[in-house]
């Protein structure tokens, strides 16, 4: 013991932590007290166990004291009054390191150890060093009665336990009292620090109360068996202490986790000393259930195991409130299926492999056809039931390892992964499975109450090639699921490389438009419309794209795409524009103030909203008069929402504008509707006009479209007018109006401009 000091000077400082009772039996007349000498020196005599032999080292006066002065604890003898007759060396010298004050400290050879303690009770010099708290006081008595009671023989021996704060704070204490043997009147005091002791039990205390935690918690053995378990544990697995005391953790076995799992675990408890993961255990009751495990080596300090602890938690709730998480986010909730992230992810990981495998996959783009009609018509609730059967049967003809996916709507993904090697083996293959997916999905559908048909588009892309992206994928079926719809429907069509070569280019020339606008690279072309003596009745305004290079792009090229992509507003928006200022231009010149310009109005540009406004608004800032500005509509104007496109008319009738009716005799036009149309002029298409000299049909159909043009009392204008041949047709036919090459090409307005002055406009 470094230090035997028994706390800062203070006998007993603060705490009693146990005192012995009383001892019954006790009587001092059982108590032989013969080897006590006097003077405060033992006598090496009656060591019970020593040879009696008269050289014998135990005979020796000093061999008790030098016995005495090994001990680590500190050792006072009283004698019966209890005056101290002797101190071992471990008080010598733990009295000595208490410089300061306290009865311990005073305790000499000499003292009366009793009234030093009572003086600790109640005396300055002990109240001065320590706290003055009543508990101390009471502490110091009760060791002053203690003693008195061990060497009056009223107590067979007295002990108390302390806690001081010298020589290092919360020390602990213990003090004994007893009796001399073999009859001597007195009493031994040793005192001990017992404070290594006291942690140890305060920590097993803690350790205790640790251990029964809402956790369970289970102790093995190095070799894995088990020693204890907590109450978690009993109410976790259903297993008493004493049912899996002596086991092995196997008793709770579920049967899920093969060798490879438990070999893991071990050799991370090897290395790492530590294993925590999810695991499926089996309770009592049979019931198997996932448990939070955490297993902890215990080493020693050669750092082998000798023990196992393991902490366990049911996780059955949350990882049902995972799953269900995990569920909503890469599940479609109607059909259960993959949703487009996990779609994704599955495609990621398959070019993933591709990287190390030769094999071919598939992704099929599956598009049910007309599904908005059955939704709109039979509701969204029979429209979802479709939707289930289509999963099912999609899962149907698949294989377990394959994957079908919803993104949405219609929209159903199917993933096949590790085809063949051979790209038309591959194909050969999802052919097949496309068949059989077609084949199913045509078989009739009973929906509530309603026995319903659906057919579906399929896109396929083979891929192989793990540098793609999984969007790339993704689009290339659908690219070629779209030309499955093209092709008619209910069919598949394999993605080829063409059709993304054009798609891309499409997409670029988009990108351009959209630049052109910005920098203003359209240009306005005009070509002249005449009448049969060749005077200039006005023109067709045509749009011209110049690039920056000095090349024009046809608008045979890029209005489809502009009306497609809906760019045509900004651009029929921009046409009408500069046709209006250029009427205003013409109405300052006497010799083209009687000029009417056509513009091309596409359909989608016809119907938007705002199209009478912007006519009216650029009429009005123009101050354009009525008659001067020509619109030309197509035939697919009047597919749909005829009495809408009649109506339009109508305003901007009232407005002053005329109507010319393009590409007259392409396209579907009903009798019916022509005559309701507000309409000036048919414009006959350059199809019939081309072979006109040759074709008895076109001049058949040429007459017809004179000859109802003029019982509906409109004009006609034939374009594509390039031989004088074809002229002399259809004047012969009653045209009387042209426009074409023969005429003049679309010209830039200074060229078309001299145009008109060559060639002249009508007398007024
Ligand atoms: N919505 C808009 N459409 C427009 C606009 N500008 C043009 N277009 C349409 O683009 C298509 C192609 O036009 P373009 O290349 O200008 O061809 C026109 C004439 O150049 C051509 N034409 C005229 N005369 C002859 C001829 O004698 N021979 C011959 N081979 N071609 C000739 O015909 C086209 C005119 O067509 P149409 O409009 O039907 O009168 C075309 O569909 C344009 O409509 C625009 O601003 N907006």
């Amino acid at each position: 013991m470094a230090d035997a000091s028994p706390g800062h000077g203070a006998l007993p400082r603060r705490t009693i932590l146990a005192e012995t009772p009383c001892d019954p039996d006790f009587s001092p007349r059982s108590h032989n007290c013969d080897w006590l000498s006097s003077g405060g020196v033992l006598p090496g005599a009656g060591a019970p166990d020593a040879p009696d032999a008269p050289d014998a080292p135990t005979r020796r006066p000093d061999f008790c004291w030098a016995v005495l002065d090994a001990l680590d604890d500190c050792m006072a003898v009283l004698d019966g009054n209890g005056t101290v007759l002797a101190v071992n060396a471990a008080w010598r010298r733990g009295a000595a390191a208490a410089t300061g004050c306290g009865t311990l400290a005073r305790v000499t050879v000499g003292s009366d150890f009793p009234s030093l303690c009572r003086a600790a009770a109640g005396l300055g010099d002990v109240v001065d060093a320590v706290d003055t708290g009543g508990g101390d006081d009471n502490a110091a008595l009760a060791v002053h009665d203690g003693i008195l009671a061990v060497l009056a023989g009223r107590r067979g021996s007295y002990r108390v336990e302390y806690c001081g704060d010298h020589p290092r704070p919360d020390s602990w204490w213990r003090l004994r009292v007893t009796p001399l043997g073999q009859g001597w009147p007195g009493a031994i005091v040793t005192l001990a620090d017992i404070t290594a002791g006291r942690r140890n039990e305060e920590a097993l205390r803690v350790a205790a109360v640790a251990f029964e935690t809402t956790e369970g918690m289970l102790v093995t053995d190095a070799n894995g068996v088990i020693l204890r378990v907590n109450k978690a544990f009993t109410a976790i697995t259903g297993y008493d202490s004493h049912e899996v005391a002596g086991k092995t953790p196997a008793v709770l076995s579920s049967g899920r986790h093969g060798p490879d799992f438990y070999k893991t675990m071990w050799q991370s408890l090897r290395v790492r000393g530590r294993w925590d993961g999810e695991i499926w255990n089996r309770r009592k009751n049979g019931e198997v259930y996932p448990e939070r495990l955490t297993v902890t080596a215990v080493r020693n300090a050669d750092q082998l195991a000798t023990h196992y602890v393991a902490s366990l938690s049911d996780i059955t709730l949350s990882k049902a409130a995972t799953d269900e998480i995990k569920n909503l986010a890469f599940y479609d909730p109607l059909t259960r299926l993959p949703n487009r992230r996990l779609l994704l992810e599955r495609l990621k990981q398959a070019l993933h492999v591709l990287a190390r495998s030769h094999s071919i996959n598939a992704l099929m783009f599956i598009d049910l056809d007309n599904f908005k009609t059955l939704n709109d018509t039979l509701g969204h609730n029979v429209g979802d039931l479709l939707l289930q059967q289509v999963a099912e049967r999609l899962q149907a003809c698949l294989r377990e390892c394959d994957t079908v996916a919803r993104l949405g709507g219609d929209e159903f993904v199917v993933l096949i992964e590790g085809l063949d090697i051979d790209p038309m083996g591959a194909a050969t293959k999802t052919e097949m499975v496309a068949h059989k997916i077609l084949a199913s999905l045509n078989q009739p559908y009973q929906l509530a109450h309603h026995n319903c048909r659906s057919t579906p588009s399929i896109g396929i892309t083979l891929f192989a090639d793990h540098r793609q992206q999984p969007d790339e994928v993704l689009v290339q079926a659908d690219i070629a699921m779209y030309q499955a719809k093209k092709a008619g429907r209910n069919g598949m069509r394999f993605f080829d490389q063409q059709m993304q070569d054009n798609i891309t280019a499409r997409a670029q020339l988009e990108e351009q438009m959209c630049l052109a606008l910005e920098q203003d690279q359209f240009r306005l072309y005009y070509q002249v419309q005449v009448d049969q003596h060749g005077c200039a009745l006005g023109a067709e305004a045509l749009i011209r794209w110049e690039r920056p290079d000095g090349g024009f792009v046809s608008p045979a090229q890029f209005i489809p795409l502009a009306e497609e992509t809906g760019l045509i507003l900004p651009i029929g928006d921009w046409v009408l524009e500069q046709a209006c200022a250029q009427l205003h231009a013409w109405q300052r010149d006497a010799r083209t103030r009687a000029l009417v310009l056509a513009i091309n109005v596409s359909a989608r540009q016809f119907r938007q909203h705002q199209f009478v406004d912007h006519v009216r608004n650029a009429l009005q800032r123009y101050h354009l008069p009525p008659g001067v500005l020509k619109l030309e509509l197509t035939e697919s104007i009047l597919v749909d929402n005829i009495e809408e496109t009649i109506a339009t008319m109508k305003e901007l009738k009232a407005l002053g504008i005329k109507f010319s009716l393009d590409d007259f005799g392409t396209g579907y036009s009903s009798l019916q509707y022509l005559k309701r149309l507000p309409l000036d002029q048919l414009k006959i298409d350059q199809s019939f006009v081309r072979d006109l000299a040759t074709d008895g049909s076109d001049q058949a159909i040429v007459s017809t479209i004179i000859g109802m043009a003029t019982s509906l009392h409109l004009d006609v204008i034939a374009e594509g007018v390039e031989t004088e041949l074809q002229r002399q047709r259809l004047e012969a036919a009653g045209c009387r109006h042209y426009q074409g090459y023969l005429y003049g090409r679309p010209l830039p307005l200074a060229d078309f401009e001299q145009l008109v002055t060559r060639c002249g406009v009508p007398p007024a």
